[in-house]
């Protein structure tokens, strides 16, 4: 846990830079190519545990940049590339970190915190890596980072980032940007409002304005529950964020900020991804600990489809598709991504491949990427019928909902990859999924948690020669 407050001493107190391109030492192992193997159909059944939300875990991990404390997280996925990728992230720019992989827990301390130039490689993997511009320019007035990774679902810009930046006091020159305060001391207060309630720009100002002089108001911000997760770290550092959740946050800046110690909440998506499994499977199953109020646009459909959703005590769901509930074939529902609390986008392609073995006629809306369609092709080689016509897909389940058959598929990004796996849980034979690197990007031990459920999946580990 955190002891006592010290500030740490500005690299260049009067100066701000970053570079978008910058070359990097560092060198990355590839990982072995692995393949999970499905036989179905499949019934589910029995309780499973959710696991700490990978994206709240991105930013909290970014915020531990902005003191020179230790701050100890619990309910951390540890084993997701993403969470490990983060924390190399971290540990180039010389963060102290210790991982307990049975309790869950990550203790960082940044008081070793010098350079401002995190791993480029590291940074290529993940979205979230960007966010450390936020801290590093507010504790250090300086960051060098290059342009982020994530799955590849359309473009995705830092226009937001780079603009909400320059409201607080940043300036971009020749590919470089530079800030210079107008007192002369690091980042100041500003206005800004998103022209889109952008998650990751939202995340990353509310960091950087916590240590800004003065007060900054940030309009038509992102209201996602990793926001309110990410506010609650930063408000028990010490830092002063008002109206997290709602789409207007003030922000004191404070000189200083300490670590802090924080339980990350569950991770929503993972959450509704089992839920679906469960649909898509006609199962029943429990699930905890969960939120339900960040699961309320996937249980409102769910209950449409027919599917009976219960709740125990405050966290925990059963949901079921027994065909006691939803009938013989289950009926679906159209869905519109968006930002919260809008039906989630990165639910969408799971939520397609349940719509898939639905009876009737479907239409799958995308409004927050303009790319994430890439896995209508692999849900079609299992027999599911869909028309795409730009960002909108069409279902056909007809009569009875398709009848799926297991095939050799490849995972293109995570949530992609991973309604192949629900529609191979409900294909009749085996399904073959590559490009699993994408899956385990996000979702931890999910081929162990699917076995507990019952399903017959295997991950196949090829054989390397020693070198
Ligand atoms: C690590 C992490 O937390 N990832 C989540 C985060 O991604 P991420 O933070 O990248 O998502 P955003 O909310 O920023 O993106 C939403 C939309 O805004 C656009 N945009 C974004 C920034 C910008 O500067 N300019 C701009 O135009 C994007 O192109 C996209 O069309 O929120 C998404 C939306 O809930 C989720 O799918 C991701 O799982
Ligand atoms: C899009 C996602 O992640 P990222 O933003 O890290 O690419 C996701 O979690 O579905």
């Amino acid at each position: 846990m955190a002891t006592g407050l010290h500030l740490a001493k500005p690299l260049k107190p009067y100066t701000v830079s970053l570079s978008l391109s910058l070359p990097q030492t560092h060198k990355v192992q590839t990982p072995i190519p692995q393949t999970l193997t499905i036989t179905g159909p499949t019934t589910l059944s029995g309780h499973l545990t959710i696991s700490g939300s990978k994206n709240s875990t991105l930013s909290l991990l970014a915020a531990t940049l902005l003191s020179s404390n230790t701050s100890l997280l619990h309910n951390v996925p540890t084993n997701l590339t993403d969470t490990n990728a983060m924390l190399s992230i971290l540990r180039s720019l010389g963060a102290k970190i210790e991982v307990d992989v049975g309790n869950a827990q990550i203790l960082v301390n940044t008081d070793s915190v010098r350079s401002v130039e995190p791993c480029l490689e590291e940074l290529k993997k993940i979205r979230g890596g960007f966010f450390v511009i936020g801290p590093l320019l507010a504790r250090f007035g300086e960051a060098v980072v290059g342009l982020p990774g994530g799955c590849d679902i359309g473009e995705r810009p830092v226009d937001l980032y780079i603009r909400g930046l320059r409201a607080l006091g940043a300036v971009v020159e020749d590919g470089k940007m530079r800030a210079h305060a107008a007192n002369g001391r690091g980042l100041v207060g500003g206005t800004f409002h998103l022209d889109y309630p952008s998650v990751g720009a939202t995340e990353t100002l509310m960091m950087a304005a916590c240590m800004a002089d003065g007060v900054t108001v940030l309009s038509n911000v992102a209201k996602e529950p990793e926001v309110i997760d990410l506010a609650c770290f930063l408000n028990d550092s010490g830092a002063c964020v008002y109206g997290a959740g709602t789409d207007k946050l003030l922000i004191k800046g404070k000189c200083h900020l300490r670590g802090s110690e924080y339980v990350v909440s569950p991770d929503r998506i993972e959450a509704g991804t089992f839920m679906l499994a469960a649909a898509i499977t006609r199962s029943c199953i429990s699930i905890s600990p969960i939120i339900p109020s960040h699961l309320a646009c996937l249980i409102n459909k769910l209950k449409i489809a027919g599917c009976r959703i219960t709740q125990f005590n405050h966290d925990t769901l059963e949901v079921s598709a027994m065909p006691a509930n939803v009938g013989d074939h289950m009926r679906g529902f159209d869905i519109k991504t968006g930002p919260f609390p809008g039906f989630p986008t990165d639910l969408q392609p799971p939520t397609m491949a349940l719509l898939t073995t639905c009876r009737g006629s479907y239409i799958v809306e995308e409004s927050v990427f303009d790319k994430r369609m890439g896995h209508v092709r692999e849900l079609q080689k299992l027999g599911a019928e869909i028309q795409v016509c730009g960002s909108t897909a069409l279902v056909f389940g007809g009569e009875k909902g398709s009848a799926l058959y297991g095939s050799r598929l490849v995972a293109a990004d995570l949530r992609g990859g991973v309604s192949l796996v629900l529609a191979g849980l409900a294909a009749e034979g085996t399904t073959e999924i590559n490009g699993i690197a994408h899956i385990d990007r996000g979702y931890q031990n999910l081929d162990t948690k699917l076995q507990l459920l019952g399903a017959d999946i295997k991950r196949l580990i090829p054989v390397t020669s020693p070198v």
